[in-house]
């Protein structure tokens, strides 16, 4: 049975070409497919080229516009593969996971380390093996495909900067891995049964900080004005100074008036439990604030303006946030 592909094409070092000014995405969604050759006879793709951008300038609006092409176009494909650069792509394949959920059709991410005209590309592969993925019965929902690796949308990070295995699930299995075409599914997914589900509000203005030794918590106070929440990047399994009292009083005070704060850890991986150490019991389990567990912030951060955009209760947003969505927490 003959299937359609549309392959959303946003830029990124995959469709990139030399300039004076380097490295910048000149290359089309189509010159970009009229390179991969060897896919299955029956498989039709069409390209929509939705923006041509390093993913550096990639924003929320950016986001929405793929999930609206992704949303009027849901009836007409079997799959979709996002062309995207590297560098925030773990953030919108994150971002996706919340805008577009319960999707039997697969939502498939890639981009390349080299773009698609260097002699010793990774670009021809990834994307090669997006669409054997994308076309794929097994596969569902927000997905990365880079490197061999299938990895869900809320589990991915870029790793490496240079690297063809530049990214990694984290705190999470692979879902599947590749060799050559044959796709290997080490964690496979069951097919959503209900409908697929469009969001399309976010909203935020949110900021991530991490703490550093010495660092006060006057930032609480200064970002007050003009900021809703703040992911806080504690220690470890979970630490915050209290050699005084001065985090725990401007913590306080945030949370008490009414703003957001969502605590994670800065260290990659295995995630934080503020029940451990004596530096990050006040917090555990508090009614006002937001443990990430092993979230990543990519997914943190998206979750955050998914929540924000549809409620301002915090008992919601409470609720969005400890929901489990694409295998995130
Ligand atoms: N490898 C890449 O795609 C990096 C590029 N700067 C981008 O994110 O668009």
């Amino acid at each position: 049975m003959q299937k359609n592909l549309l392959i959303i094409a946003t830029g990124g070092t995959i469709a990139s070409n030399k300039t004076k000014k380097g490295l910048s995405p000149t290359s089309t969604g189509d010159d970009l497919i009229s390179q991969i050759a060897g896919l299955p006879e029956d498989c039709r793709l069409h390209v929509l080229q939705l923006m041509n951008i390093d993913s550096t300038n990639m924003k929320p609006d950016g986001w929405m516009a793929i999930q609206k092409a992704i949303a009027e176009n849901y009836d007409t494909y079997d799959g979709f593969v996002v062309l995207h650069g590297t560098d925030t792509l773990d953030y919108t394949a994150a971002a996706l996971s919340y805008l577009i959920q319960n999707s039997p059709k697969p939502i498939v991410i890639t981009g390349s380390q080299k773009p698609m005209s260097h002699p010793y590309t990774d670009a021809k592969i990834n994307l090669y093996q997006s669409i054997l993925y994308a076309l794929d019965s097994g596969s569902c929902d927000v997905s990365v495909v880079f490197g061999g690796r299938v990895i869900a949308g809320t589990r991915s990070r870029k790793q490496k900067t240079r690297s063809f295995d530049g990214f990694t699930s984290m705190n999470f299995p692979l879902l599947a891995r590749f060799q050559d075409e044959e796709i290997i599914r080490v964690f496979p997914a069951d097919k959503p049964f209900g409908p697929v589900r469009f969001y399309d509000h976010l909203e935020g203005n949110i900021l991530s900080i991490k703490l550093i030794p010495g660092m006060t918590p006057d930032f609480f106070r200064l970002l007050k004005e003009q900021y809703q929440g703040i992911i806080l990047e504690a220690y470890g399994l979970g630490g915050i100074p209290n050699f005084d009292r001065s985090y725990e009083e401007a913590i306080f005070d945030w949370i008490h008036s009414g703003k957001i704060l969502v605590i994670t850890t800065q260290v990659p991986e295995e995630g934080c439990d503020f029940s451990v150490y004596e530096v990050g019991h006040i917090y555990h389990n508090h009614p006002l604030i937001l443990e990430a567990g092993n979230m990543t912030l990519e997914a943190i951060s998206a979750k955050l303006m998914w929540a924000l955009g549809q409620t301002k209760e915090l008992e919601k947003i409470r609720e969005l946030f400890y929901r489990r969505i694409n295998f995130d927490c």
